[in-house]
């Protein structure tokens, strides 16, 4: 497939990057905001899972967190590289890798789902089993890992606090967000 110029994506037609900490809402909030949106939704997990055919916990365990990163950078790299106008849902370990921070600030439109560490923590029993980065780890070493995540979500084009907000409210929120900045012709940051 031929790849498109990164440069001069108009605002319209850039992709919309969702990140943040895993177990946030990227997942779920990504998918209302493409049906508001009649867009099309890719969540980078569930692709790298049919492209690869193995589930993320599997990957982990049979290949390791350096083969899940390296998928999953060649990954994101061929969307932005490839697609227009989607809904992107990324895991939330991505933005640790600098070509991926590049490649996605360069062509898309990157918004951070923000949540509070104690909203987190309230979620955590329902994300373990399918997050090998949180297996066998205590509540104080998952908080040092969210702490230290921090700083990557720091390089964004607009920030969405989601603490107090079901799914429904982010996405309408993420919505109105956009077509401000479609109205304005450039990114809200
Ligand atoms: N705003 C929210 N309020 C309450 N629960 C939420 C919210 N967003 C997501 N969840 C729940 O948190 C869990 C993780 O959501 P998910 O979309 O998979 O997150 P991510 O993709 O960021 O890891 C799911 O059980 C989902 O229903
Ligand atoms: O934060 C991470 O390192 C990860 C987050 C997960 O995605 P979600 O953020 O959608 O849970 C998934 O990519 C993998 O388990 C690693
Ligand atoms: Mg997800």
């Amino acid at each position: 497939m031929r790849t498109m110029s990164r440069q001069h994506i108009p605002v319209r037609a850039k992709n919309i990057v969702l990140i943040g900490f895993m177990g946030v809402g990227k997942t779920t909030i990504g998918k209302l905001v493409a049906e508001k949106l009649y867009r099309d939704f890719i969540d980078v997990d569930a692709e790298i899972e049919q492209r690869y055919g193995m589930a993320i916990p599997e990957i982990f365990a049979q290949h390791g967190e350096d083969y899940f990163r390296k998928i999953e950078r060649n990954t994101i790299i061929d969307i932005c590289n490839n697609k227009q106008c989607n809904i992107v849902s990324l895991g939330g370990g991505a933005f640790k890798q600098e070509a991926i921070r590049e490649v996605c600030l360069e062509s898309c439109l990157v918004l951070f789902l923000d949540l509070s560490w104690d909203r987190w923590k309230e979620r955590m029993d329902l994300l373990i089993e399918n997050r090998p980065v949180l297996h066998n780890k205590s509540v104080d070493e998952v908080q040092q890992i969210f702490d230290e995540r921090q700083a990557i979500y720091a390089e964004h084009n607009a920030r969405v606090t989601t603490d107090n907000l079901n799914p429904e409210e982010v996405a309408d929120y993420i919505v109105e967000l956009l077509k401000l900045g479609w109205e304005l012709h450039q990114p809200l940051s």
